[in-house]
């Protein structure tokens, strides 16, 4: 291992977190936190059980319980640590999830093969949802049925105060953005950041499903949460954006993705963000990014995304309405486009993308900026690996580099880099649980150069 401070050599990558490392949060993932989604993944199929029946008769009752038992054999696997099996449904992305099986069988040579808790944390993760996947998948008629649409739901509901009065700043903020000067328009881009960035609070995957709604209003304690702002690139991706702007001709559009995280309140937030840049003529094109199957509970689908707009525009508010139908607006005109694709929800770190989903490395090149969003982001981004905390974010990303890009995380598992020296040590010594509370954040950028 580098000292602090010493960047290692690229070829030298640092071993991947997981279940191996007893007493790591990657362990008690695996060990409590995992199984309890599935419990309440098999819940959730018990309790729609009638509906099932009510919807396709005794063949819904058959599918729901080939599910739930497909689950609960999941379940008996990760909690004995059993070897990692192939995939045995035909769905699109098999192959490659079994290839990738292959490649953790070569990795792990001589020391027993994949298994749950000895295998990199980020693969045994991702595979447990894409099991979830195909034990619904598998099993028509409720093969579209989405196990965590609910809480999904429920945590828009409940977030209901803070997306009215995220909705009626921005459209208070709409009339008169035309009068701004540049450093107004500069302190409403770094609010509507941080509020994107903090909606990433909201998701269920960390607490195992139970409520993680946003209550308080979004935008009063924005200030006060600078501190926990570790890393904070914030004026850089102002400086791009504005200068992107500033060079910007008739032909040549100025393009933003947002790789998106979590429905619900931070879903809004996302929106939001998007509106305002085009608005401040900031972008001319926003492109979304989703996930095409269910994913680490609240995950946002094509599904949760039109749902979200579709529940802005009815309701009974009339500035959250006229956000949802300004946005359903934005897709029509395609000024908003929406994109899934298979590699996001695929084992692999970001940086074989390039190789693994081509298509989507070259789309995502013709972005000004990409902005990731959330932890999982992060740690694909990083390759979920015990970083150095110094270590250059640059360095981590280990060659993925399609575009400028930015990571908008609250830390909630146990990675981190491009901290000062001493940085990650003054905080450890306070509050050991940093980097998986949530309460801390970066906005991290790196120039693609
Ligand atoms: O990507 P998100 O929604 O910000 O967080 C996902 C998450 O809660 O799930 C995993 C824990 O099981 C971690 O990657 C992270 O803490
Ligand atoms: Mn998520």
């Amino acid at each position: 291992m580098a000292a602090a401070g010493t960047a290692l050599p690229v070829t030298a990558l640092p071993v991947p977190l997981s279940g191996r490392f007893k007493g790591s949060f990657a362990y008690f993932t695996i060990k409590d936190r995992l199984p309890q989604i599935l419990t309440r993944t098999i819940d959730t199929l018990h309790r729609h059980k009638n509906e099932f029946f009510e919807e396709h008769g005794e063949k819904g009752v058959e599918a729901e319980k080939r599910a739930i038992s497909f689950l609960s054999k999941l379940r008996n696997e990760l909690q004995t640590d059993k070897p990692v099996t192939p995939l045995e449904d035909e769905l699109p992305d098999a192959t490659l999830w079994n290839q990738y099986l292959d490649y953790q069988r070569n990795l792990s040579n001589g020391n027993g093969g994949p298994s749950w808790f000895q295998s990199p944390w980020l693969y045994v993760e991702c595979y447990m949802y894409r099991r979830i996947h195909a034990a619904l998948a598998q099993n028509p008629p409720i093969d579209n049925f989405d196990v965590f649409k609910e809480g999904k739901a429920q945590n828009f509901f409940e977030s209901q105060g803070a997306i009215i009065a995220l909705c009626t700043y921005f459209q208070e903020l709409l009339k008169n953005i035309k009068d701004l000067d540049e450093k107004q328009l500069q302190e409403e881009f770094l609010k509507l950041l941080q509020v994107s960035l903090w909606g990433n609070k909201c998701d269920l995957s960390f607490s195992a499903g139970e409520d993680s709604s946003q209550k308080s209003s979004p935008l009063q304690c924005l200030e006060d949460m600078v501190p926990f702002v570790l890393v904070n690139d914030m004026e850089k991706l102002w400086s791009l954006l504005k200068n992107a702007k500033n060079r910007k001709t008739d032909k040549c559009k100025v393009r933003v993705d947002i790789i998106l995280d979590n429905a619900g309140f931070e879903l809004v937030s996302d929106f939001v963000l998007a509106d305002f840049l085009l608005s401040s003529k900031l972008a001319d094109e926003v492109h979304f990014h989703g996930k095409s199957i269910p994913w680490y509970v609240s995950d946002t689908t094509k599904n949760d995304f039109n749902w979200t707009i579709k529940q802005l525009q009815a309701a009974n508010h009339m500035w959250m309405s006229r956000c949802g139908i300004n946005w359903e607006g934005n897709l029509k005109k395609g000024i908003w486009v929406y994109h899934d694709h298979m590699f996001w929800t695929l084992p692999h770190d970001f940086s074989s993308m390039a190789e693994v989903a081509p298509d989507l490395y070259a789309d995502l090149q013709k972005s000004n900026l990409l902005l990731f969003k959330g932890d999982l982001n992060y740690r694909k981004l990083t390759g979920d690996r015990k970083w150095e905390h110094t270590v250059p974010f640059h360095q981590a990303l280990n060659k993925f580099h399609p575009a400028p890009l930015c990571s908008l995380r609250t830390l909630k598992s146990d990675t981190q880099v491009g901290l000062k020296p001493g940085q990650a040590e003054q905080i450890q010594a306070s509050e050991p649980e940093w980097m998986i509370s949530g309460k801390y954040g970066v906005v991290q950028f790196d120039p693609a150069l």
